[in-house]
């Protein structure tokens, strides 16, 4: 569901932290209006980083990131608005948790953008329903658990209605039921209009739920393109200490092996569609 214009967009962006660290080496990245869009890499790649930039969190040294266009100004006034459009939910809950209970942590977003108590009420609430965790309400963040506080975590940028979502690894640290609603939601709230970018090492995934993956190493985007496009580059995917989903891994042992020529997919729909195919060629045969 992608529409053409672009609504967040990296220019050619240098990042170093204060030791020296140069963590992103001029990074191009571009994601419109209504995508889903997945950035892949290995621990240390940037991906954090990047992230911090799209809502003014961090300032590159050089470069520009662009929201509907327009460079981020980082004077507070102008801040406030970025962060209106894009929410970021980070990688460790606990950055983001902070009030006595999960309902207050939600309703702070709602609260500073300046939604009246029983309008936040009621958005809080939702937000709440849908990452499945309404029953927590009165419950101190700090004894969830580590995939609950995640859920609330995303629950607290979902209550602000940003135009863009950007999650820093949803899945990580989540069972794996967990990790599929998880991106059931996103999905969900994708089709809905809402564009999100997710970063993960869960090439299993992507596949299943990304419009388009950049695959980040070493503070540099690699490549860019459909999961397709991306995963095809199978040299390149290893270079970067990344590795195919399993289906498709299990599909190149076939072909390679066991001398089977079954065609290539990257989703458990596709290779089983490719299987029967085979099967049928061959059942044909006899
Ligand atoms: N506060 C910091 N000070 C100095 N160096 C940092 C800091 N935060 C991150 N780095 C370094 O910047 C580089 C990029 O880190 P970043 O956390 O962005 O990677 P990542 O792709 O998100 O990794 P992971 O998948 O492990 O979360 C790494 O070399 C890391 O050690």
């Amino acid at each position: 569901m992608s529409e053409d214009k672009v609504i967040l967009e990296a220019r050619d962006v240098y990042y170093k932290y204060p030791d020296g660290t140069l963590a992103l080496k001029g990074v191009n990245f571009k994601v419109k209006r209504g995508e889903m869009v997945a950035l892949l890499g290995p621990n240390g790649a940037g991906k954090s980083t990047l992230f911090l930039h799209f809502n003014g969190i961090l300032k590159p040294h050089k470069g520009e990131i662009l929201i509907k266009d327009k460079p981020i100004k980082y004077d507070s006034g102008s801040l406030l608005e970025v962060r209106k459009t894009v929410g970021i939910v980070f990688q460790n809950p606990d950055d983001q948790l902070f009030a006595p209970t999960v309902m207050e942590d939600v309703a702070f977003g709602p609260l500073n953008l300046g939604y009246s108590e029983e309008e936040t009420k009621k958005i809080v609430k939702e937000a709440l329903k849908a990452v499945g965790m309404e029953e927590y309400e009165d419950k101190p963040p700090h004894h969830l658990s580590g995939g609950e506080k995640k859920r609330v975590a995303i629950a607290g940028i979902l209550a602000m209605k940003p135009e863009v979502m950007v999650l820093d690894e949803p899945t990580a640290g989540l069972d794996p039921i967990g990790a599929s609603k998880i991106m059931e939601l996103l999905y969900k709230l994708n089709r809905e209009g809402m564009t999100v970018i997710i970063s993960t090492h869960d090439v299993d995934l992507v596949p299943v739920y990304a419009d388009r993956v950049y695959v980040m190493n070493d503070g540099k985007i690699i490549t860019e393109g459909t999961p397709w496009e991306v995963f095809s580059k199978i040299d390149l995917i290893r270079r970067a200490n990344l590795r195919l989903p399993r289906v498709a891994h299990l599909v190149e042992i076939l072909n390679k092996r066991d001398n089977i020529p079954i065609e290539m997919g990257y989703t458990i729909g596709e290779v089983r569609d490719n299987i029967l195919e085979y099967l049928k060629r061959e059942c044909q045969k006899t």
